[in-house]
């Protein structure tokens, strides 16, 4: 599930009076490129324009520009995302219970249809279980990841 649209940084410079390009790389719900409408006239913007990659018709809104018009929906996994993203679907999947790690990449392309390499997933594994949120456990000599039990 995504987290609500909110404005974590604001602007430090001044754009009161001047024309504006909100840019972002996609809209799914449209909360987000809304907000940030609603942000940018609240500093008084003159003209405010709104560009992305990828725009979803799900989106509840259009925005001016945009690269590629996404009619039937999908996640899509952009480079600057794609640890982010696997990190969030390995989660997911080890909610299921405890799984060895070519399970893990098996489900990965299984239910997500990603390739994913044993170097890559354990680099995310070893986080996930830095920040607390998994741990690794032995089941009969084998190494298996899960949720950390709270
Ligand atoms: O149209 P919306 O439903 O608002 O979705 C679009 C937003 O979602 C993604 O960001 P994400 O929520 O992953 O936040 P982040 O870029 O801060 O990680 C994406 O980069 C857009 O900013």
């Amino acid at each position: 599930m995504k987290a609500e649209a909110r404005i974590r940084f604001p602007l430090s410079v001044d754009i009161s009076g001047k024309k504006v390009l909100i840019v972002d790389d996609v809209t799914d719900t449209g909360d987000t490129l809304k907000l940030s409408i609603g942000y940018v006239q609240s500093l008084n913007a003159s003209e405010i324009r709104t560009a992305v990659l990828q725009h979803k018709t799900c989106s509840s809104f259009v925005p001016d520009f945009y690269g590629q018009k996404i009619i039937r929906w999908r996640w899509i996994i952009y480079p600057w995302a794609r640890y982010e993203d696997l990190a969030g679907f390995t989660k997911r999947i080890l909610e299921d219970g405890a799984l060895d790690v070519s399970r893990i990449i098996y489900e990965l392309k299984d239910r997500h249809g990603l390739e994913v390499g044993e170097k890559e997933i354990l680099e995310i594994l070893h986080d996930l279980a830095e920040r607390k949120e998994i741990e690794k456990t032995e089941v009969d000599n084998l190494v298996k990841w899960q949720v950390r039990m709270k």
